[in-house]
């Protein structure tokens, strides 16, 4: 397994920031972690990504502690911050072959990536828009080919077609355990294998975005009895046959039955209120 935390926790004095989260990432899995500002979901990349120390707990990667790996585990790891921090004055060949040299990467990379990611490549850094500087950040973080990322909201203030084709890029780095958080629920929905829903430092819900639509969803019965119709719907299938099975011993007509799956957005509203 690629990624395992237990029972991660961050104390700041007396406030607890992050508070006993356990959760794990294999190769080919994007958790997407989401919650509402001051939730602790930087705070967990920041210690997952060895920037800030832990209270307690512990993170494997590749089933060895954190601590063991020393510098070494930055070569498997690619952290996007969630703020970028770009030198303004140096062409993106320029500001990419930096990192390729300190990773010892062979400088062929960075054309590679800056293609990959269509980016200029005769405009400094500085001319950049918002959007392509963040794809460039998001190069940077791919330079060493990882095989873990940790993305701190990595489509936070792009517009939809920029956000659409990096969370289309992450979704097809398919040899990779891919951590990110996010604000907008549609690219989660749209990205993510599985989800942890943070809030007070604290996980409301972890697991498949699968399994949380199928325990959430609903169901709309519609029925006639006495000449008029009704709708009602129901949480749970044995609600719903209780009421079918009285509706039908009173001799009304059963018209219609379906199955309500709810968005994450929907499903996070109802679990964070
Ligand atoms: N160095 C620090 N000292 C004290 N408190 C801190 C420190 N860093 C973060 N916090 C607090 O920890 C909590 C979690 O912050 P964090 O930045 O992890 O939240 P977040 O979920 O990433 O929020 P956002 O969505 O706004 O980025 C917040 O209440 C924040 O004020």
């Amino acid at each position: 397994m690629e990624v395992v935390v237990e029972n991660l926790r961050k104390v700041y004095g007396s406030f607890v920031a992050v508070d006993n989260l356990s959760f794990e990432v294999s190769k080919g899995e994007i958790l997407g972690i989401i919650g509402e500002n001051g939730a602790g979901k930087t705070t967990t990349l920041k210690i997952l990504a060895g920037l800030i120390e832990k209270t307690s707990g512990e993170i494997y990667y590749f089933g060895k502690k954190l601590e063991e790996w020393g510098v070494e585990i930055k070569k498997k790891i690619g952290f996007l911050p969630e703020f970028d921090a770009l030198y303004e004055n140096l062409y993106p060949n320029e500001y990419l072959s930096l990192f390729a040299s300190i990773y010892g990467v062979n400088k062929e990379r960075v054309n590679f990536l800056l293609e990959l990611f269509e980016l200029p490549k005769d405009r400094m850094v500085g001319t950049f828009s918002k959007g392509m500087k963040r794809k460039l950040s998001i190069c940077r973080t791919l330079i060493h080919d990882p095989e873990i990322l940790i993305y701190d909201e990595p489509i936070s203030g792009l517009d939809p077609s920029t956000s659409l084709s990096v969370s289309e890029m992450i979704r097809n780095m398919k040899d990779k355990a891919i951590i990110f958080s996010a604000h907008n629920l549609y690219y989660v929905e749209a990205t993510c294998s599985k989800i942890l829903i943070m809030k007070r430092g604290k996980s409301i819900y972890y697991g498949e975005i699968e399994e949380l639509r199928d325990l959430m969803k609903s169901y709309r019965l519609r029925y006639s009895l006495n000449g008029e119709t009704f709708e009602e719907t129901f949480e749970s299938v044995e609600d719903l046959n209780r009421e079918i099975k009285r509706i039908v011993d009173s001799g009304g007509k059963i018209e219609d039955i379906e199955t309500l799956v709810p968005r994450l957005e929907e499903i996070y509203f109802k679990l964070t209120s």
